[in-house]
């Protein structure tokens, strides 16, 4: 049978990338991804400013909600000082199969923890069943319907802190206006836009920033 885009993905990690060099996976993925078949990872011109905020954070703990093929995972992880954490929440197991060869891959696997299941679950387990105190850096990029649900069950959970950075992929495509609007105008959140494109697209998109207030 036909194989599934994400098995396309791991097959051109592994053919064109080097084992335990992060940078080489992610060029393979956007090579693939630019010139072979587009696939939804936040890509090679939203990617930098997903750098750039992980790298003034510098997380002890960072949350990613949808792994799907661990292209932004592998984006993270890479920049998080030793002895930090990047939990990824993955509910479709083909995808997490495929997530967690390319993250070993990249040779990152000790930093990643890849929790299969559906956010609603394993966010109100954080506490007790995987230690964590709270997060000082959320990656929002699963259904984007779920942002501000899962942000919501995040305050309630007692996971978000003073200064804990929430960071949204996707606020203008395909877009979440009720997340947007949500944490553009409560006053328990300091937010601001980085306009940039839909991966490997001339469509306009953009990231959303927004600081935890407490
Ligand atoms: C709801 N709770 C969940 N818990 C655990 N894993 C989850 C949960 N929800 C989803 N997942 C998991 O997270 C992933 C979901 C990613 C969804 N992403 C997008 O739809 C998305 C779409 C576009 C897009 C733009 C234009 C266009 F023309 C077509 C597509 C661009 C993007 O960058 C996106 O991120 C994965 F697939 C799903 O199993
Ligand atoms: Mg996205």
């Amino acid at each position: 049978t036909r194989s599934t885009r994400p098995q396309r993905i791991l097959k051109a990690v592994q053919n064109n990338a080097t084992r335990g060099d992060a940078e080489s996976v992610i060029a393979a993925i956007d090579n693939f991804c630019r010139k072979k078949e587009w696939a939804m990872n936040v890509g090679d011109d939203k990617g930098p400013i997903l750098d750039s905020v992980v790298s003034e954070v510098s997380p002890s703990f960072a949350l990613e909600l949808g792994t799907y093929c661990g292209y932004s995972t592998i984006r993270i992880a890479r920049l998080l000082p030793p002895g930090s954490r990047l939990l990824t929440l993955e509910f479709n197991p083909d995808y997490a199969a495929i997530a967690h060869q390319i993250i070993a891959w990249a040779g990152l696997q000790d930093k990643v923890e890849l929790l299969e299941g559906p956010s609603r679950d394993l966010i109100p387990q954080m506490k007790e069943r995987f230690g964590i105190k709270s997060f000082d850096f959320v990656f929002l990029d699963h259904w984007k319907e779920f942002y501000l649900p899962d942000t919501k069950l995040l305050e309630e959970c007692g996971l978000l802190r003073k200064g804990t950075v929430l960071l949204a992929d996707n606020v203008i495509c395909p877009g979440t206006p009720k997340y947007l609007e949500y944490v553009r105008n409560s006053p328990c959140y300091e937010s601001c836009y980085f306009k940039s494109h839909l991966e490997y697209t001339k469509v306009e998109d953009g990231l959303e920033k927004s600081v935890f207030l407490g």
